[in-house]
């Protein structure tokens, strides 16, 4: 099985949590695209919802493929958002944000009653940290964001030629040892320009992992 064949699974695996008349979100990258297409086979056999996009990829995504995309700015609650993630350890917390979505999927994960991340399984680690972590920050406040990052122990760079759908940039940072995860967000939200960060610590309500075809499923269940 390849990874490509294993990330399938977990969103196909994911996407069975789905029920009529659900407002449903849907993540970024290229395991949230399996999750998109796997809606789109069943909306296509009459399954009815409305879903929501972390990006414009996802929204002309699920749009093509004949989901019906509402714009999350008129939704406060969701019933189920799915996505995918860099890293998850066994208490759920993960990381995300490669794709620089990371700061409209927090706020979609955030609204949705039940987050399940999907991934293949060497996205399981024991431990987050080894990843770069993601921090949208405000053009305008550039360098200083980057200054308070590196305060904070990072090696930043700004992600070059890139701009974030919100029009931001990515400060991806490294750390060498992301000792105290929720300390190291909350650092990080409290600085000014840093508009959002890809340390997702309190949303996640269950992850699909799959490896060498076997789904596993962490956290509650539906
Ligand atoms: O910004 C991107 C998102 O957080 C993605 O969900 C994450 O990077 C995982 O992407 P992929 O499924 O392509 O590995």
């Amino acid at each position: 099985m390849s990874v490509e064949d294993n990330k399938r699974l977990a969103a196909e695996a994911a996407v069975q949590e789905v029920r009529d008349g659900m407002v449903v979100g849907l993540g970024t990258g290229s395991t949230a695209a399996f999750a998109i297409a796997a809606l789109s086979h069943r909306c296509a056999a009459g399954l009815r919802i409305e879903a929501v996009a972390t990006s414009e990829a996802s929204t002309a995504a699920a749009s093509a493929s004949g989901i019906i995309v509402r714009d999350f700015a008129d939704f406060a609650t969701l019933d189920l958002a799915i996505d995918g993630a860099d890293e998850i350890d066994s208490r759920l917390w993960a990381v995300k944000g490669a794709g620089g979505a990371m700061l409209r999927e927090k706020a979609v994960a955030a609204a949705a009653r039940r987050f399940i991340v999907i991934a293949d399984g060497s996205k399981l680690v024991q431990a987050i940290g080894a990843a770069k972590l993601p921090v949208e920050v405000l053009p305008f406040a550039r360098a200083f964001a980057v200054a308070q990052l590196e305060n904070l122990g990072a090696a930043v760079t700004i992600r070059p030629s890139y701009c974030t759908d919100n029009g931001n940039l990515v400060a991806d940072c490294r750390f060498n040892a992301m000792t105290d995860p929720p300390a190291l967000a909350a650092a990080i939200a409290a600085i000014p320009g840093a508009l959002g960060h890809g340390l997702f610590l309190d949303e996640v309500d269950a992850a699909y992992i799959a490896a060498d075809g076997v789904t596993t499923r962490l956290g509650r269940p539906a």
